[in-house]
């Protein structure tokens, strides 16, 4: 599989795409990342449970769509019972590498069934700290299967790195079990005081509504995503790197000859700009934060 080597240029921002067990859009994925000027890295799972491969070595650690463990037990379920209760040979599970790998300042993304992972592992939003699971995703309100595409609007109290500078995005969606539901006042509202529910499904005016097919599934706050408290864990619904290209739309020939200068980049291309470029300007403070440490003493 390409890119399973390792890595080739430690300088270049280091993105871990994980697959395995039914996963399928990683090479998306990688893709989305190798635009954006990082290297992406697939790894089968199994290579990082058994320790072949540590998440310690990139900067980016990313759980992609699909349909892990065939959906039993509910999307994401039987993979996040995986990272947390399977040990390796050090008696480590990869939920305490993960743990440390946020507490380093590093960052993690899911999308799809790769953010009903987090979601059902307490990684998102984990208002608590403790990583148990506080809020979860389940059957759309249809009943059924959506694919379409779908209007999502930035929460502008997000903190969140991947959503820098971003006001709006289309984006299509596959998925049976994409209904957030949030039990609980207290948690409803600190995830909103927060601005922890980062994207909202709007209807064409960029109004968050939970009105079908606008909103695919009747998630509570019509939430399409979700960050956790430090903004390094974002997940979601729809799939920004199946939307690299304009030609990825659907509507983009009519669009195009509306406006010629229209640019030829997707709207979830940005996400992946974003994140590597906040990597990089990380690196570049730390670099000249140690220089300067050097230079004192
Ligand atoms: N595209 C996906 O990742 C789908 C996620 C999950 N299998 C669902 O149907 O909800």
């Amino acid at each position: 599989m390409e890119g399973q080597q390792g890595i080739n240029n430690p300088k270049t921002v280091q993105a871990l795409i994980l697959t395995g067990f039914g996963i399928n859009c990683e090479e998306e994925f990688a893709a989305a990342y190798r635009l954006a000027g990082a290297e992406a890295t697939i790894v089968h799972l199994n290579e990082v449970m058994h320790g072949h491969v540590s998440i310690h070595d990139y900067d980016i650690l990313n759980f992609p769509g699909g349909f892990s463990f065939g959906d039993d037990l509910g999307s994401g379920v039987v993979l996040a019972n995986k990272l947390r209760h399977r040990k390796n040979a050090a008696g480590r599970t990869l939920l305490d590498d993960i743990k440390q790998f946020i507490a380093n300042g590093k960052f993690v993304m899911g999308i799809c069934n790769g953010f009903q992972v987090l979601v059902k592992l307490g990684l998102l939003p984990n208002l608590s700290g403790n990583v148990t699971p506080e809020v979860t995703l389940t059957h759309n309100a249809s009943g059924r299967y959506e694919d379409r595409w779908v209007r999502l609007k930035v929460n502008p109290k997000s903190n969140s790195p991947f959503l820098k500078g971003i006001d709006s995005m289309e984006v299509p969606v596959r998925h049976g079990e994409g209904r957030l539901i949030i039990k609980g006042e207290e948690t409803l509202a600190e995830i909103e005081a927060r601005g922890l529910n980062c994207l909202a499904y709007t209807d064409y005016d960029g109004s968050p509504t939970d009105v079908y097919p606008h909103n695919p599934n009747g998630a509570d706050l019509n939430c399409a995503g979700l960050t956790d408290t430090t903004g390094q864990v974002f997940g979601l619904m729809p799939h920004p790197e199946a939307f690299l290209s304009l030609y990825n739309h659907p509507d983009w020939a009519r669009r195009k000859r509306q406006n010629p200068g229209l640019s030829e980049e997707g709207d979830g291309l940005k996400l992946f700009r974003n994140i590597v470029e906040h990597v990089h300007s990380q690196r570049a403070t730390a670099a000249t934060q140690q220089e300067a440490h050097q230079f004192s003493s």
